[in-house]
């Protein structure tokens, strides 16, 4: 097998007298849907704010594409090919839907400072084409019909999906998803499977924080299970179901949605 996009270990993290994150490890391939799950508290944000340089890691080793990254700043992690969305959608509401696609894509735009006030043709070109690409980006994740609709107007699921279109705006080697169905109806998740499906197919790789556990046992290939910040299980959806620590870690807390 070839070596993994994303590969993490060891990592720590503590808050005050808490242990939020005890050596937890991952590797992710290329072209993958990865779970994310364990119940309330088990430190699942804390790690994808580690990992997008939102928390410093107190220890740990990071390799992104075989390259060591440092998550030492989000602007940094997004350079280096992690876009994510939060848990708590995180658009410019008053900006249109384009807007907020287009402020993604500028992340991977070279127009200085002075080249943007000055507008010059060269800005004026580039300016062009992330239009068009945020346009392309709205299609792909089919909202584009509310492309000059204000952000906080559009329905949860389809703000929802925005935030991927932004997300993927940034060119990502790996799209990392903190609870992208909360607060979905039925209908729309299934919406957002077909199109995290699609998104796979083509060749894209996908990090998933998510507590409907058939979303993800659906559709992941392989998941990772925490439970109070320590990797309880791993591995294909079948395995880490059948497991004594999950069922055990899922019944203890009397959650919903035992896996
Ligand atoms: N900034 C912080 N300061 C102090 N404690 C924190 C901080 N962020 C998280 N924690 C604590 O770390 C632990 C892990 O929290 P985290 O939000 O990562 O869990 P989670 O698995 O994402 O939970 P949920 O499914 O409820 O979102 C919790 O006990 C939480 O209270």
């Amino acid at each position: 097998m070839s070596a993994p996009l994303l590969r993490v270990a060891n990592i720590n993290k503590r808050f005050g007298g808490l242990q939020a994150l005890s050596d937890v490890g991952m590797e992710i391939q290329q072209g993958q849907i990865y779970g994310l799950i364990g119940p309330n508290g088990a430190g699942k944000t804390t790690f994808f704010n580690v990992i997008t340089g939102l928390y410093q890691a107190d220890s740990g080793s990071f390799e992104l594409g075989g390259q060591p990254y440092t998550p030492s700043a989000v602007h940094e992690v997004a350079q280096a090919g992690i876009a994510r969305t939060f848990q708590n959608i995180r658009l410019f509401g008053d900006m249109t839907a384009l807007e907020n696609v287009m402020v993604g894509r500028h992340v991977r735009t070279r127009a200085g400072l002075w080249g943007a006030i000055l507008r010059t043709p060269g800005v004026r070109r580039e300016e062009a084409a992330i239009r068009e690409r945020a346009m392309e980006l709205l299609e792909y994740v089919k909202i584009a019909h509310y492309a000059d609709f204000r952000a906080r107007t559009l329905s949860y699921g389809d703000q929802r999906r925005l935030e991927i279109a932004r997300a993927l705006a940034t060119d990502p080697k790996l799209l990392a998803l903190d609870e992208p169905a909360a607060g979905m109806n039925a209908t729309e998740k299934v919406g957002l499977r077909d199109l995290l499906d699609h998104i796979r197919s083509d060749g894209r790789t996908i990090l998933l924080i998510e507590h409907d556990v058939k979303l993800v046992m659906g559709l992941c290939n392989r998941v990772t299970v925490l439970d109070y910040g320590k990797r309880i299980a791993e591995g294909t959806p079948a395995q880490v179901q059948s497991d004594p620590a999950v069922i055990t870690a899922y019944l203890g807390t009397g959650q919903q949605g035992t896996p």
